[in-house]
């Protein structure tokens, strides 16, 4: 619980019991502590539970195999697993499952503080291309609030499969490093650095 309170997740108001002075220990959860409940509107419980899975644990335990050694690969993860992250989830339903799960839960929070801080960025625009967009959160809400703007969610092939869009939205599987199709704006977002900019703006730590 101190680690707790002191990394802001949960409080301890001090309360007096109303027949003395006594003070009761109490904890309730802070804002960003509710981020964490299965049932919050912008819960982070699947990026956590992502971030903490073994799979993606284990790359930490490779950091210096792959710092020294003059060890080639790109990623620790890499070193860890045999092959880059991407190549991995793409054959591991499990982990693509995992991943895809984690990001759409954190983009519910940047989608939040998009549209109240940027909505004015995108008015206007006639197409977007969320390149690396997931199973497309973000750009599904920005599809509904601009129905006059054509949307693609832009991403690997074992990502969108299965993803249907409708209306202004379509999703396309490729690789970003052959082919791009650019839209009147191009959305590339690295999500735990926006993350933690929304969680910034909208929680105010
Ligand atoms: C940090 S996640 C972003 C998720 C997304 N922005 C969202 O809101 O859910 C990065 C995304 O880039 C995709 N990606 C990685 N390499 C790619 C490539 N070469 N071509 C296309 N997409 C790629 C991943 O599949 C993943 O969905």
């Amino acid at each position: 619980m101190c680690i707790l309170i002191h990394s802001g997740f949960v409080a301890e108001p001090k309360q007096h019991t109303s027949q003395s002075d006594e003070v009761e220990k109490g904890y309730v959860l802070t804002l960003a502590g509710r981020l964490l409940l299965k049932d919050s509107e912008m819960s982070s419980r699947p990026f956590l539970l992502g971030a903490l899975d073994p799979v993606l644990m284990k790359p930490w335990q490779s950091f210096g195999a792959w710092f020294q050694n003059g060890d080639a690969n790109p990623s620790a993860f890499a070193t860890s697993h045999g092959k880059p992250f991407w190549d991995y989830a793409e054959y591991e339903p499990r982990i693509n499952h995992l991943f895809n799960e984690a990001m759409a839960g954190v983009s519910l929070l940047i989608a939040k503080v998009m549209i109240t801080k940027c909505k004015g960025f995108f008015k206007g625009l006639k197409s977007l291309v969320d390149v690396g967009g997931g199973t497309g959160t973000i750009t599904k809400i920005l599809a509904n609030i601009f129905p006059e703007m054509d949307c693609t969610v832009f991403d690997l092939p074992h990502v969108v499969a299965g993803l249907q869009g409708e209306g202004n939205l379509k999703y396309i599987g490729g690789n970003m490093l052959d082919k791009v199709p650019f839209g009147d704006a191009v959305m590339l977002k690295v999500n735990f650095a926006l993350y933690c900019c929304c969680v910034n703006q909208f929680l105010g730590i």
